[in-house]
């Protein structure tokens, strides 16, 4: 069955409706890819969020809050090492605190504590200053204090409860008079919680049994002999104050912890959530950016990328097109998540402005893979990229969190003496380098907007609140973006407000796209191919030429010019070169007018170090090319050297040769994965060199390996390259004359292009287009591939070895289109096959190690290197030396009696030589004979035939032929003529 070919070439469009259409390609191809893998896109939008939440959810609710209250009958004392209490100590209470607080303040507790001053001097050193004045105010001491009267336990309470950490140690004393009975004082030590916690953590302190933790130096802990210190010394004042007074009492002590922030749900604190579970709520973002990473690297890896540059898309095109696809991953996760905090009820999002919590889940899943986009173009293996993502993770884990807790404010102020409430302290610079990282920003924002939204407990002090009720934190609304208390006056002014938390990733967005878009470019692929590092400048020089030269027609007038320039042939041509291959070197140098492709002394060396991304970077830092020359790049292989040919419009032209003889890399070059070490092509006038992105839209190209994405069917591959060609939207639709109004129902009016049906079909995989291209065989692959680089009906198609693989029914329907294709085109095809050449090459050329034997058509090229031919006979009658059952007829001599085998093939021998004495036997065995017949015997054919018929006529040959010498033959004659030169 033959079927004409549809053509369908790519519309005249405007560059920027082009790039539109493109764009739209790359997300359709992403839509459908996320669609494919819609597990995997569940996991990461649903599953994940809630398994995340979930745990929080999990965490709170398990966390059972410690009350802090421990009596003084739990306290079995052993052995004691008795000292004092210093002044406050440096950790973890860092800022200005109270060493002691006392309640009340009255003339018998202010003379006890003025006894405990007096004896806590004379046994550390420490002159504890007791202050006159109550401390009345709920801010927080400039200075450090000695010992600090307040009015009451409540007001204690309260204020440790609005100033973590900034009192050491704080005693209340009761003294109660029954009557009849004793005086009684009670005196409760409070202790700072965080204080005891942090200790095993702070360098210096040793766990012994009788002493529990405790500092070997002269500062100790709460658990070890702070509290231990306490109580003695206040029973010490206490007994110095009653002795003179000779008055029985009983003394009693209980202990208790400083309060400490919000409890609730038995889970609790800003510093559990910040520094716990922040970065667990940033785990999503996290893994779509590493699958994300996949995707696009395994793009990379199996070339689906470079396949589609090479048809044409662009680079803006494709990178624009992921990353407005990558919205689709953001607004699902950021919305989910937003959703599934409501749902548990979780204060953090409860009590924050609901855009705000959207928006900043939203941009930390984009800004997250924007910038594991910007971190593939390093990566050229999937196993890279995954190393990276990983690395990225493990990054988020650590850094969040400490964000989260506050760290963040060491990235712009010195802390380390304090913060004065004056003067700014010194300005950090850590802070630009953490800019560019977007979990930076969210950790902050996390850190500012818990500090708002989460409540504390109450103290009392409020008559209308019980103790112990949860006060929710006054919540954080819109207005709080851009109007932030961050607690110091200070530096209120040159810290960030939460609004920079979305603001600085959105920046973090354009500036990784941008990096994206450049290193994209500059870092080599695996080919050693990457664009200078001021590519970009490419295109002003272009505008530059349009001015110059009045518009598009005179830039490409002075293409041509360029073009045609004559580039002289360097060093001396190989030993022996065939004339025509001086001819055709000849003809593509000297070459003056519009030709489909004239390769001009391309040349290809491999090298070991060859052009990588760093070595970029340090030639342009230097900025001294000269470098470049002088540096050695040890030549690994010369894989094509100086080829000069021509090929013209409606010209197949089929490039042979032995393995690794340069056919790919020659090709390669030509359609820009491989750059050329010297030398020039041009297509129409375009060079290799500088005019890619023209060559590239009016060029098809099928590689040496399949380029297909393994879950697109044929009919989407199609499809997509349809779109990326930019072939009008009424290429893509047939007309349903054809079909009654049932039936075009039934095929489904997008299934029906003409074009696309009319290649299907020429290369049989109609039947299978819904077949996903990775269950396809690897015939059918290559048929796939085949017809995709005819799309838009390219001026110039390169096919790389584009049958190997097929069976020979499929291969001759794939020559067939192919010989109907070429019509108004140049194909370049390189093959295996010696039969494909012959059947399709206008022009033959046959390269060994790189450098062109011969060329010309298949007749010529048999004529010159072929041995003329062979003629093959197959003997009649005789008596077999070995008896052979299949000799039927029987041929007497004279004497009624058979020849022998030998005496047949001498006798045939001696009549063949007599009519050509130029002839040569070639293979005699079995009863079969072969002559080689040279070409300028030609014109003794004819007597040779008549004798051949003669003896077939006398029953002494059974059959014969002749045969013009195979190109395969010529083929093997030239590179064992080749292999034999050296
Ligand atoms: N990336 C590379 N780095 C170094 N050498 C290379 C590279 N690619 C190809 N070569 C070498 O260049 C030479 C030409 O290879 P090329 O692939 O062009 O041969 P070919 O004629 O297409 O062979 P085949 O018929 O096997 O496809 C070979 O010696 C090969 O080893």
């Amino acid at each position: 069955m033959h079927h004409s070919v549809v053509y369908a070439s790519a519309r005249p469009s405007s560059v920027s409706g082009r790039w539109f259409r493109q764009l739209g390609v790359v997300c359709r191809l992403n839509s459908i890819l996320l669609v494919r893998y819609w597990k995997a896109a569940i996991l990461q939008a649903v599953l994940l969020p809630l398994l995340v939440v979930g745990i929080v959810f999990g965490v709170q609710n398990a966390y059972v809050a410690d009350n802090g209250l421990v009596t003084s009958a739990d306290n079995t004392v052993v052995t004691w090492k008795m000292d004092g209490i210093h002044q406050c100590k440096p950790e973890p209470l860092s800022n200005a605190c109270m060493t002691i607080v006392y309640a009340p303040q009255d003339a018998e507790t202010t003379q006890i504590m003025n006894y405990f001053q007096t004896q806590n001097q004379a046994r550390t050193g420490s002159a504890l200053t007791v202050e006159t004045n109550a401390w009345d105010s709920m801010s927080v001491p400039k200075n450090d204090m000695g010992i600090v009267p307040m009015a009451s336990d409540q007001f204690i309470y309260d204020y440790a409860l609005a100033n973590p950490d900034t009192i050491q140690l704080g005693v209340v004393f009761t003294k109660e008079t029954p009557a009849g009975g004793p005086i009684h004082w009670n005196y409760q030590i409070y202790y700072n919680m965080t204080h005891a916690t942090n200790i095993s953590t702070i360098p210096g302190f040793k766990y012994t049994k009788e002493a529990g933790y405790n500092r070997i130096s002269s500062n100790d802990d709460s658990y070890g002999t702070l509290l231990p210190n306490m109580v003695r010394a206040l029973d010490e004042s206490l007994l110095t104050f009653l002795d003179p007074q000779h008055t029985q009492a009983s003394l009693d002590y209980s202990l208790k912890s400083f309060p400490k922030a919000s409890t609730k749900n038995g889970y609790s604190s800003k510093d559990d959530i910040t520094t716990m579970l922040s970065n667990l709520m940033a785990l999503p973002a996290c893994i779509t950016m590493v699958m994300a990473m996949l995707r696009i690297t395994r793009e990379k890896e199996m070339k689906c990328k470079e396949s589609m540059q090479m048809m044409g898309l662009g680079p803006v095109a494709y990178w624009t097109g992921q990353w407005l696809t990558a919205w689709i991953m953001a607004l699902v996760q950021g919305s989910v998540m937003m959703a599934l905090g409501y749902a548990f009820k979780m204060d953090f999002f409860t009590n924050t402005n609901g855009l705000v919590i959207w928006l900043m889940f939203v941009l930390l899943t984009y800004s997250m893979t924007i910038f594991g986009f910007l971190l593939t173009t390093f990566c050229q293996k999937t196993g890279s990229s995954l190393g990276f993502g990983f690395a990225v993770v493990v990054a988020v884990l650590i850094v969040v969190p400490m964000m989260a807790s506050g760290t963040w404010l060491d990235l712009y102020v010195d802390r380390s003496n304090g913060i004065p409430s004056d003067s700014p302290p010194p300005l950090n610079t850590y802070w630009i380098a953490s800019f560019f990282f977007p979990f930076i920003h969210f950790g902050r924002l996390w850190s500012q907007i818990s500090t708002l939204t989460l409540g504390t407990i109450s103290g009392g002090s409020n008559p209308t609140v019980p103790a112990g009720t949860y006060i929710p934190g006054p919540g954080f609304h819109l207005s709080n973006l851009t109007n932030y208390d961050v607690g110091y006056p200070s530096i209120q002014n040159i810290l960030p407000q939460p609004i920079s938390g979305l603001t600085y990733q959105f920046a973090n967005v354009v500036i990784a796209a941008l990096l994206t878009l450049y290193l994209d470019q500059i870092i080599p692929n695996e080919h050693g191919h990457s664009r200078s590092l001021f590519f970009f400048l490419g295109s002003i020089r272009d505008a530059f030429l349009f001015v110059r030269h009045g518009g598009k027609a005179g830039v490409d007038r002075q293409k041509s010019v360029e073009a045609q320039k004559v580039t002289p042939y360097e060093g001396v041509p190989p030993e022996n070169e065939d004339s025509d291959v001086t001819a055709e070197r000849e003809k593509a140098i000297h070459c003056q007018s519009e030709v489909a492709i004239r390769i001009s002394n391309l040349t290809k060396i491999y090298t070991k170090n060859g052009p990588g991304f760093w070595k970029n970077l340090y030639l342009a830092l230097c900025c001294c090319c000269c470098l470049k020359r002088r540096r050695s790049n040890k030549i690994v292989n010369k894989a094509v050297d100086r080829l000069n040919l021509i090929t013209e419009p409606n010209e197949l032209f089929a490039l042979l040769g032995q393995n690794g003889a340069g056919k790919s890399t020659t090709m390669q070059m030509l359609y820009g994965v491989t750059d050329p070490s010297s030398g020039n092509a041009y297509l129409f006038n375009r060079s290799i060199r500088t005019d890619m992105a023209q060559i590239r839209s009016s060029m098809g190209v099928c590689p040496q390996h399949d380029v297909l994405f393994n879950d697109l069917t044929c009919w989407e591959h199609l499809q997509l390259y349809a779109g990326i060609k930019d072939l009008p939207a009424e290429a893509l639709l047939e007309s349903f004359s054809k079909s009654t109004p049932k039936e075009a129902i039934k095929e489904n009016l997008r299934e029906r292009p003409t074009w696309i049906r009319s290649r299907l079909e020429a290369v049989q995989l109609w039947k299978d287009r819904h077949t996903m291209a990775g269950r396809l065989s690897g015939g059918m692959k290559r048929r796939l591939s085949t017809i995709i680089s005819t799309i838009g009906d390219p001026q110039v198609l390169i096919l790389d070895e584009p049958t190997t693989g097929m069976d020979p029914i499929h291969r001759r329907h794939v020559w067939t289109f192919l010989a109907q294709f070429k019509r108004g085109r140049s194909i370049l095809l390189t093959t295996h096959s010696m039969e494909e050449a012959d059947a399709l090459g206008d022009k033959v050329a046959i390269m060994v190690s790189g450098h062109l034997k011969a060329i010309g058509n298949t007749t010529r090229l048999k004529n010159k290197f072929g041995n003329g031919y062979r003629v093959e006979l197959a003997l009649g009658n005789y008596i077999p030396t070995v008896q052979d059952p299949t000799s039927l007829a029987i041929v007497h001599d004279s004497n009624n009696n058979l020849p022998s085998q030998k005496q047949l093939e001498q006798e045939l021998s001696e009549a063949t030589r007599a009519i050509v004495p130029e002839s040569v036997l070639l293979d005699q065995s079995g009863g079969v004979m072969v002559f080689g017949i040279p070409l300028q015997a030609l014109e003794k054919m004819a007597d040779l035939t008549a004798m051949l018929e003669r003896a077939q006529a006398q029953g002494r040959i059974k059959q014969w032929g002749i045969a013009q010498t195979s190109l395969e033959e010529v083929f093997l004659s030239l590179i064992r003529s080749a292999e034999d030169r050296h």
